[in-house]
């Protein structure tokens, strides 16, 4: 069994806990009483790289990073630098991270916040949009082609941006067919863990224009945001570099500046 169909396995267990304790009723009762989601296309498609910045305290292939005891203030600090979105790894057994942390995050900024989590079921959009979230994060190789589709479309119907996320050709030739708005190409593979920085270069050709491509994972500092803007990179998303790097605020700060670069020319 590749780390993947690992992490989903102990995700639904989890999952069917949290399901005994809160119905799906429930959930959508509770999604009429959040606010609006909001949208990143705007943002996404104007000038510049976008730089999704992550409140990730551990990961399968690290182990643990840092310990974030408060991350609604990391989030602020990442907004404050100049993030377009925060991503939040709400995935508890190899992230460390809860959909309380997403709660908190949320009341901390005002741009849109991203569930990052192995989704599988309707039910884990529903608790998205009740804690807050603006996007959620689907899986390609998580999922088949129906359940692709149907959380797609699902997400977008109750005001959750999708962002799609592709390792290899053929998923991201499944990303487009499920009608993703937003392509995000893992240099990480899921199944062995390893990063190939050369991947989103290779596979963002593939991706149609009007498609937002987010280059995801291995991102260390503003060299890497200006080679993967050169190879088609709208957004970039960053986890590790900037919850061991020095200062949050300035680690955003200084991405969004190579991402601004006039010398950056995005296809
Ligand atoms: O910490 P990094 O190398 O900057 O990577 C961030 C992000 O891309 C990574 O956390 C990630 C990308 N896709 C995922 C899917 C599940 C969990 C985590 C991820």
């Amino acid at each position: 069994m590749g780390v993947l169909d690992d992490i989903v396995a102990g995700v639904r267990e989890d999952l069917e806990l949290r399901q005994a304790d809160v119905s799906l009723g429930r959930l959508k009762d509770r999604c009429l009483h959040v606010d609006a989601a909001l949208d990143p296309m705007p943002v996404f498609r104007g000038p510049g790289v976008s730089v999704i910045a992550e409140v990730k305290r551990a990961s399968p292939s690290r182990g643990a990073l840092a310990t974030i005891g408060d991350p609604a203030a990391l989030a602020a600090e990442y907004e404050a630098g100049g993030a377009a979105v925060i991503s939040v790894l709400t995935e508890q057994r190899r992230f460390s991270g809860t959909l309380e942390d997403l709660v908190q995050v949320r009341r901390a900024v005002d741009i849109p916040v991203l569930r990052k989590d192995f989704v599988v079921t309707p039910y884990q959009l529903f608790e998205a949009r009740a804690a807050g979230a603006d996007l959620v994060l689907l899986i390609v190789a998580a999922l088949n082609d129906d359940e692709l589709i149907s959380l797609v479309e699902r997400a977008e119907s109750i005001g959750l941006t999708p962002l799609v996320e592709a390792h290899t050709a053929d998923e991201v030739r499944r990303a487009i067919d499920a009608g993703a708005r937003i392509i995000g190409v893992n240099n990480r593979s899921l199944q062995t863990l390893e990063v190939d920085p050369t991947t989103f270069a290779r596979l963002a050709p593939l991706i149609p224009d009007g498609v937002v491509r987010v280059a995801e994972s291995g991102v260390r500092g503003p060299h890497d945001v200006i080679e993967l803007a050169r190879a088609g990179a709208d957004v970039v998303l960053v986890g590790e570099a900037l919850v061991t790097g020095r200062d949050p605020r300035s680690g955003v700060a200084d991405l969004v500046a190579a991402g601004a670069h006039p010398a950056v020319h995005r296809s």
